[in-house]
């Protein structure tokens, strides 16, 4: 699992360690790692060229130190000091004493730079990057850029970007994923991305924290020797509509792939879903009388229906709720639910559910997740570039790691419900079921587009079982 923390813990745990270290030493750390990614950047570190954007704070001094040992190492080194009063006296210090030198023409020396390395401003960074700052930002865009913790002007706590942030090929991390670079739009900025380990001891509690392979894998159900298809867990799914069946045969394609042993279909697109998937149990009545169910799905292409909503909500089983479904919701009536609800809004559903414009929640996603979870009492997968997971009891938010822009395709949300429904039906927590469901949407996303492109949702659905094989290898 990678864990990432908000700038609080990370003060915290950097306290803690300093009062038991030498001064500077931390520091040291941190620019021994920069300079090893320096150099496994510029390839070649003798003879290159490179500049360093340093802020007033120990930001800067991170750069200085390890320019410093890229002069050293035979680079031309030249900085930036955007307050020079105020830079990191002893990292300038080390810097002149190493051969490099101040820049005297900031412009000339970045447009002719193999490296930019942005030490502007990290996790001390309050609001957006000040003029003279974005202004080194911008002119080193067309270059090669490391940042220093973190891209400067991204929020490290929300991800946020208020305005203008430097955009990096890689970045280099130290002590602790933070939050903001996990989660879009600031991930956006932060290219490849590197850890440094300084020491840091970090509380158990992270605030968000990523699924990887094995922690899916463990997640994913398998059939003991003596299961039925009952007792692996079934789904309902009522979706579809006369203006939008083919809803309805996406979501059970990805309930079908997502662990239970059967799948139930309620409502009017029986027949398509029949011929596409001759395995599923059809029903054409309301959802109460369809037949037991370990959990429900309902939402896709399902039209106005508020009486099928009414009907599964009244159900003591896990609701998965999505698309049109998420019209209908009353936070009231969520909370006196028995059962747990799981709601997958896009930024449009979510921002119709938060009474925000959709601008809002894209640009705010991590607050526009809790927000719902809490608002609603209901765990909330958040659906978008970095797709964010929230339970209402308020533990670590899940950001997705797989996904790809292909997935950006009519009817992958749809296929996305079946999935991590099937997959509440088997017995899953929401939050695990919702998690472990986007992580093999998006890797089977990743897989499909390996052999071909465009994507339908068709694709992704295909793609489903050998990702669910490749994981349980
Ligand atoms: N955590 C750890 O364990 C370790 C942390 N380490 C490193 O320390 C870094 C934190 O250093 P830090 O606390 O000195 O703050 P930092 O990020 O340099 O920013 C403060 C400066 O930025 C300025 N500034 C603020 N906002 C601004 C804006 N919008 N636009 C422009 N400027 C702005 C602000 O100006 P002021 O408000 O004072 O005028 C001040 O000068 C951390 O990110 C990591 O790199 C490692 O060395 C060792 C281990
Ligand atoms: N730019 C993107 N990068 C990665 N995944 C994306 C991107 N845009 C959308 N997705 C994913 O694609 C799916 C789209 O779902 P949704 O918006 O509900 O579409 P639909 O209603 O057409 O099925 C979601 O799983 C979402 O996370
Ligand atoms: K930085």
């Amino acid at each position: 699992m990678r864990t990432a923390y908000s700038v609080e813990k990370v003060r915290a745990a950097e306290r803690d360690l300093m009062a038991r270290l030498p001064d500077g030493a931390l520091m040291q750390r941190a620019a021994a790692g920069l300079a090893v990614a320096c150099a496994d950047l510029l390839g070649r570190v003798y003879g290159s060229r490179v500049v360093l954007l340093v802020g007033s704070g120990d930001n800067g001094g991170d750069a200085l130190y390890a320019g410093a040992r890229l002069a050293r190492r035979g680079a031309g080194v030249r900085a930036v000091l955007l307050t020079p009063e105020r830079a990191h006296q002893g990292g300038l210090a080390a810097l002149r004493a190493a051969g490099g030198r101040v820049s005297a023409d900031p412009r000339a020396d970045i447009g002719r730079a193999d490296l930019v390395v942005d030490g502007i401003v990290g996790i001390g960074g309050k609001g957006g990057l000040r003029p003279e700052a974005a202004e080194l930002a911008e002119a080193a865009r067309a270059r090669t850029v490391l940042a220093v913790d973190l891209p400067s002007g991204v929020n490290a706590d929300t991800g946020e970007v208020d305005g203008t942030a430097v955009r990096a090929d890689a970045t280099v991390t130290f002590g602790a994923y933070k939050p903001g670079l996990l989660i879009d739009p600031a991930r956006e900025y932060v290219g490849a991305l590197r850890l440094v380990d300084i020491g840091l001891d970090l509380p158990d509690e992270a605030d968000v924290t990523a699924l990887q392979h094995a922690d899916v894998a463990a997640l994913l159900p398998v059939p003991a020797a003596d299961s039925d298809k009952y007792r692996r867990g079934v789904v309902g799914v009522v979706a579809g509509s006369a203006r939008y069946p083919g809803a309805a045969v996406l979501s059970v394609s990805g309930a079908l792939r997502g662990g239970a042993g059967a799948v139930r279909y309620v409502g009017p697109g029986g027949d398509a879903v029949i011929a596409a998937h001759p395995e599923t149990l059809v029903h054409a009545g309301p959802p109460s009388k369809a037949g037991r169910v370990q959990a429900w799905v309902i939402g896709p292409g399902l039209g106005d229906n508020e009486a099928a909503m009414a009907d599964v909500l009244a159900s003591d089983v896990p609701v998965l709720v999505d698309a049109d479904g998420l019209r209908y919701l009353d936070p009231a009536r969520l909370r006196a639910r028995t059962a747990p609800t799981l709601l997958t809004p896009h930024a449009g559903e979510a921002a119709a559910l938060l009474g925000a414009a959709r601008e809002e929640v894209e640009s705010a996603r991590l607050h526009a997740v809790r927000e719902l979870a809490s608002r609603y009492g209901a765990t909330v997968l958040l659906k978008g570039s970095s797709t964010l997971i929230a339970d209402p009891e308020g533990a670590a938010v899940r950001v997705n790691p797989t996904g790809t822009g292909w997935l950006a395709t009519a009817g992958s949300g749809d296929v996305l419900s079946g999935l991590a429904g099937s997959l509440l039906a088997t017995g899953l927590a929401p939050l695990d079921a919702a998690s472990a469901g986007a992580y093999l949407h998006g890797l089977a996303a990743r897989r499909a587009a390996e052999k071909a492109v465009p994507l339908t949702a068709c694709d992704v659905a295909a793609a489903l079982p050998g990702t669910w094989h490749s994981l349980a290898d």
